[in-house]
């Protein structure tokens, strides 16, 4: 079966997204905490009201598994809060109203199905108040496997040019990558073990999110000897599709040993990568899965390589 509109349905929604993020982030957005401590702005809100209300007209039957929800946002002591957010959402859909951008998130509120998307409308929220990089994360899900993967990536620099790129894959058909500010779309792979100058790793910036010591020595044993490159987001998988950095290593930390992976951080990244000729495992090598819901509860940590130098990882890791 062909992808070719459900791949440009992501991607049409995915840039829209992306342009409501930059849009907010010039502005210096505020963050709002969420129940779990962590933050979420009105990027994050705004973006998941635009891509669900694009999912929902062309696919109204297909679930959708995302980050956020308006439950907050519909409390009263958060109408200032609703109000910016909607100006940013009606810049690009005028006849927005608060009723609709708070039903449009909600459509997020779907759960993990025969075929389902899963999106992160702004994977990477730390990174995008630091002025770092984010991601703008869709994956359309069949059977728990993963067709169709776009990821946004609005800060990653294009040699010379505005800031942003988009990665996308489909399943069987290859991995690709476009300046966000436009062009045509190219083929990616990712590094062959020649090419030692883009022989690096890649892992979060946020220690708390992995085990940074534990991800050096694998990385060092498996014989990367350069310091790790520290990137948010999905973006990272990016950085490796496109053949920048060899490996991404994401083990669970010390500190939250009963933390596991959403499915909407890492199911686009996958399917992009896989695409470009790569591998992606949990640190046991067990594949992803994405077919039981929201939380990755049998996979730990995450392995994500130019899968040459898979295996080897593996071994390091579970010797
Ligand atoms: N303890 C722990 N362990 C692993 N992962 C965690 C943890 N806590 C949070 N998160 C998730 O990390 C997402 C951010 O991705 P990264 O960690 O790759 O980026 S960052 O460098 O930390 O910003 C972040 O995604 P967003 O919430 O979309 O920003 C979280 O879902
Ligand atoms: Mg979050
Ligand atoms: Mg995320
Ligand atoms: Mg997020």
């Amino acid at each position: 079966m062909s992808y070719d509109r459900e791949k440009q349905v992501a991607m049409d929604a995915a840039i829209a997204a992306a342009k409501l993020c930059q849009q907010v982030r010039q502005d210096i957005p505020q963050a709002i905490e969420k129940q779990d401590k962590s933050p979420v702005t009105v990027a994050d809100f705004g973006s998941q009201a635009i891509i669900c209300k694009a999912l929902g007209e062309a696919f109204p039957d297909d679930p959708v598994v995302g980050e956020e929800d308006a439950a907050e946002l519909r409390k009263p002591e958060m109408a200032e809060t609703l109000n910016k957010m909607l100006g940013y959402v009606q810049s690009l859909i005028p006849d927005a109203t608060a009723d609709r951008v708070t039903d449009w998130i909600d459509r997020g509120n779907g759960s993990v199905s025969p075929r389902y998307w899963t999106l992160d409308p702004i994977d990477g929220t730390k990174g995008f108040l630091r002025q770092d990089q984010y991601a703008v994360a869709l994956a359309l899900i069949e059977g728990g496997d993963v067709k169709v993967g776009v990821l946004a990536c609005p800060a990653m620099p294009v040699g010379g040019r505005e800031p942003g790129m988009l990665y996308v894959a489909v399943r069987g058909e290859g991995a690709a990558m476009m300046p966000l500010a436009g062009g045509e779309l190219q083929p990616i792979q990712v590094v062959s073990p020649e090419d030692a100058e883009n022989l690096r790793f890649v892992e979060s910036v946020e220690a708390a999110h992995g085990d940074q010591s534990r991800q050096n020595a694998i990385a060092q044993a498996a014989g990367i000897t350069a310091e790790s490159v520290r990137v948010d987001s999905q973006a990272k998988y990016g950085i490796v599709a496109s053949g920048k950095a060899a490996l991404y290593l994401r083990l669970p930390s010390p500190k939250k040993p009963d933390y596991r992976e959403n499915i909407w951080d890492h199911a686009a990244g996958a399917i992009v990568v896989e695409e470009a000729g790569g591998k992606v495992t949990d640190m046991y090598g067990k594949p992803l899965n994405f077919a039981d819901g929201s939380k990755m509860v049998n996979n730990r940590g995450v392995v994500v390589s130019n899968g040459v130098l898979h295996d080897r990882v593996l071994a390091v890791l579970n010797r």
